[in-house]
């Protein structure tokens, strides 16, 4: 079986307060769009070894237990009956690109297993399975636009609809990592909510919607800085650094010509948007 995991762009992120446990309340809104990793799960054949990962593509760093794949895999095994398999991810979502690739991949293997094997699990299990691995990973289990609060593990639907722009993604060869930019940060709480600020036009948001990690990621990496200011000189009606970085996408009005050659040596994507 074959599922093809998607990435998510964050519209706006305010770090609001740390809290005792170290982790970080925060909200943000969470859209899913159209670039895929592809993940295959087949029943090995072989029972030498519970599962083999076989990853291409974009390297992952870490050993193969630390993969969230396989990670899912071990969490949804101690409590039911599932036999050994094969493991391949095909990976086209950017790591510690603020996209959520690792996330996705995680909630999607949660969401195969359950149909390859029949477990029965709602929609409510799985999500209380993929947020035991990542603060986001639950929100790929229904995979809708979001407004995430708490830890970005607390989910509300938004009407929210990009249909019709375009999205221009560029990720740098540049590795933020989550855990240091959360480190950089000092927490405060918006005057005003994300929640009232994306149901306003999207030409409102250059001016009231913010990624509270911009500041400090951008003072270190000025280079990500320049690629949200060239969106922008691009006719981008919005754009922002998704999550903490380091990718940073544009949403258009109108497809944009040549992207590729207007970021040449970064990774360059252009979707439309649902
Ligand atoms: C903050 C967001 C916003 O989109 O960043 P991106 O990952 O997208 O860049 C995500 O919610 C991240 O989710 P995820 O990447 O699953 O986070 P985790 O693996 O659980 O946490 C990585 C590290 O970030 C810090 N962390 C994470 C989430 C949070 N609300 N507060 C934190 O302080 C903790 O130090 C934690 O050890
Ligand atoms: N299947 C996976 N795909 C990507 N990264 C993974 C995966 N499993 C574990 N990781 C680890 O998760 C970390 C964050 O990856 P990712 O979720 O892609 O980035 P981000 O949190 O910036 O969106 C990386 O350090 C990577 O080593």
């Amino acid at each position: 079986m074959i599922t093809f995991p998607n990435a998510k762009i964050n519209l706006g992120l305010n770090i609001i307060e740390k809290r005792p446990d170290g982790y970080h309340n925060l909200e943000t809104i969470f859209y899913p769009i159209h670039l895929q990793d592809a993940l295959e799960v087949t029943r090995r054949e072989n029972n030498d070894a519970p599962y083999t990962l076989h990853v291409k593509g974009t390297a992952i760093e870490g050993k193969p237990e630390d993969n969230l794949v396989v990670r899912a895999y071990e969490l949804l095994k101690k409590d039911h009956d599932i036999p050994s398999v094969d493991i391949h991810l095909f990976k086209h979502i950017p790591t510690g690109a603020g996209l959520g690739g690792g996330s996705s991949d995680c909630a999607f293997m949660i969401k195969l297993l359950n149909e390859k094997f029949r477990l029965a699990l709602s929609l409510e299990e799985m999500e209380d399975y993929a947020a035991r691995l990542g603060a986001d990973c639950a929100f790929f289990i229904r995979n809708q636009p979001v407004f995430a609060t708490g830890i970005g593990n607390i989910f509300e639907p938004v009407r929210l609809s990009l249909s019709g722009y375009y999205l221009v993604l560029v990720k740098p060869d540049i590795f933020v990592s989550t855990r240091d930019a959360f480190a950089h940060i000092t927490p405060r709480r918006p005057e005003v909510s994300l929640k009232d600020i994306i149901c306003q036009p999207v030409e409102t948001w250059k001016d009231n919607m913010k990624n509270d990690f911009e500041d400090s990621v951008f003072l270190k990496y000025p280079e990500i800085a320049a690629i949200k200011d060239e969106l922008y000189d691009l006719g981008a009606v919005y754009a922002s650094m998704s999550g903490s970085g380091s990718s940073v996408y544009g949403i258009f009005r109108q497809p944009v010509e040549h992207v590729d050659e207007k970021f040449g040596g970064c990774f360059c994507r252009q979707r439309e948007l649902d």
